[in-house]
């Protein structure tokens, strides 16, 4: 095997087309570390595992489809417990911070990073971070036990508060390094998981013995690479009730009609997902897919029909769907959040109206509209059975690699098996619902609303685009968003 550095990154080649995107290690740039042995070795509950540590040499293959020809591809290190770790025990000053949007689980991959680096290590030094990135120069610290985080993960939101904006590198660095701080957690989305990736590379300019481990979180499910992000699940189900009461609105009147708006700022996977679980839904509109309202093939002329065969319809559509048409018709200043994400328009009340003034003008059919948006509500609950567990994995599995002295890692499932993943794998590329996949034609035949054929070019400009993502990603194994979302569509749970 051949080991070659693109500037940070670590590349290693090996047979027939094997690629190894490897993360980075405190003993890159600084030498003669000593290691010791694991503790997890005399844990009673672990002790007993046969093969409990990883082999070193495990990676885990981005891609699981191939064919007999194929070259093997890119893989990751395998996350998991190592052998030999890089900390002692009372060496370890651990913090946690929690940044960006809510999503369902966060406390419970707080509870399970101070249980974990508690129970499996003997790790009792751990910090919480107050109130997002801003909070390591700005606030006081939380003293984080297993006592006070232990039924955290009945509870939504996050206990240590969280915020946009704020990251000013040089003072969080300054922060870690006067509290002595040497194992960062960061758990955040892709804008997180950049802040991450530069206060890491801070700390290697410095030199310093800390670790950075970043834990993707995000409701919309767009972090490129991992599986599925946490919190999903639950938010997916919860926008169940939402899209009930929408139908049991829309039946019980005569001409009713349910809007209901889910969170989605650029990719559909929510309203996606949630449509396909409820077959309740008559039409879904997400980002991704162009769509038009008046004229043939658009959606009043099939609310009209759908009205005149059943009665009632239910329509679900992702925050993000339909902006280029609201930005027509509504003049705005293109205004962003703290963090500088872009923010949006109302698309459910402003095709609530468009609707309303439709039927109202045409004078053919009287409409009932109900107009539902449970948008925060499907994320501030908290995480259910499925996403605690898996919440309890990411957290580990960050322990695990921080305690072995990876650093500037993001963890997360690839094709079921967790990994450690150089941050810019998961914060170059967005993961975006693909409409030319099967997931996406299942559920056109399950609503079997139109598919805006009007906007064709679109639609070909996308695949053309996204045939070339896939072409390209096959020269430089850098198809992420095809893969994941061949993964996603073949319904492993994600
Ligand atoms: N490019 C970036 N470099 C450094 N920090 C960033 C970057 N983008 C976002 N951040 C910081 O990450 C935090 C969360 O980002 P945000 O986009 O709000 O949420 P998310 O992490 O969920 O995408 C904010 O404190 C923000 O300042
Ligand atoms: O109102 P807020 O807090 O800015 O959050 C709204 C945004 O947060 C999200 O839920 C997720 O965004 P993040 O992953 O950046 O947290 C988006 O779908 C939504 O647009
Ligand atoms: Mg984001």
């Amino acid at each position: 095997m051949g080991c070659s550095s693109r500037s940070e990154l670590k590349i290693v080649n090996g047979d027939a087309g094997f690629v190894l995107e490897d993360v980075p290690h405190l003993s890159d740039y600084i030498s003669d570390l000593p290691t010791y042995p694991n503790p997890l070795q005399h844990n009673l509950a672990y002790s007993a595992v046969k093969q409990y540590f990883v082999n070193t040499d495990d990676t885990v293959a981005q891609k699981i489809v191939v064919h007999k020809s194929s070259p093997r591809g890119t893989h990751f290190r395998r996350a998991g417990p190592r052998q030999k770790v890089y900390f002692e025990s009372d060496e370890v000053l651990a913090c946690i911070v929690t940044c960006g949007g809510l999503c369902p689980g966060l406390n419970t991959v707080i509870r399970e990073i101070v249980c974990g680096l508690h129970h499996m290590y003997g790790v009792t030094n751990i910090l919480g971070i107050d109130g997002g990135y801003r909070g390591f120069y700005s606030r006081n610290t939380i003293t984080m036990t297993p006592k006070i985080v232990n039924d955290i993960h009945k509870r939504g939101g996050t206990i240590l508060g969280t915020s946009r904006g704020g990251h000013d590198t040089s003072k969080i660095v300054d922060s870690i390094q006067d509290r002595g701080i040497n194992q960062v957690y960061i758990i955040g989305g892709d804008g997180t998981q950049k802040g991450a990736s530069v206060i890491f590379e801070e700390i290697r300019r410095r030199g310093l013995k800390v670790a950075v481990a970043g834990i993707p979180k995000t409701i919309d499910n767009d972090i490129a690479v991992i599986d599925k992000s946490f919190g999903f699940d639950t938010a997916v189900e919860e926008a169940q009730r939402a899209i009930n009461a929408a139908h049991v609105e829309a039946e019980s009147v005569e001409n009713g009609v349910g809007v209901v708006k889910l969170m989605g700022r650029y990719s559909g996977f929510i309203a996606m997902y949630a449509t396909l679980a409820s077959r309740d839904v008559d039409c879904c509109l997400i980002p991704e897919s162009p769509f038009y309202l008046e004229g043939e093939g658009g959606l009043f002329e099939f609310m009209e029909k759908r009205l005149k065969e059943n009665g009632h319809m239910v329509i679900v559509l992702a925050e993000g769907a339909g902006q280029e048409l609201l930005a027509e018709s509504v003049r705005t200043m293109n205004q962003q959040d703290a963090s500088g994400n872009k923010l949006l328009h109302d698309v459910g009340l402003w095709i609530s109206d468009r609707i309303k003034d439709h039927f109202t003008k045409q004078q053919k059919m009287v409409i009932n509209l109900k107009y539902i948006d449970p948008t925060y509500m499907i994320r501030a609950i908290p995480s259910n059975a499925s996403d605690n567990v898996y919440c309890t994995l990411l957290a580990h599995s960050a322990a695990h690699g921080a305690m072995a002295g990876y650093t500037g890692f993001t963890v997360g499932p690839v094709n079921g098996r967790h990994a450690y993943i150089p941050f810019h794998r998961v914060t170059e590329t967005q993961n975006n619902v693909v409409i030319t996949d099967r997931m996406w034609a299942r559920l056109l035949s399950s609503t079997n609303q139109p598919s805006f054929l009007r906007c064709k070019a679109t639609l070909e400009d996308k695949m053309e685009e996204e045939t070339n993502q896939v072409l390209d990603g096959e020269k430089c194994m850098n198809d992420d968003n095809k893969v994941v979302s061949e993964n996603i569509s073949e319904g492993t749970g994600a």
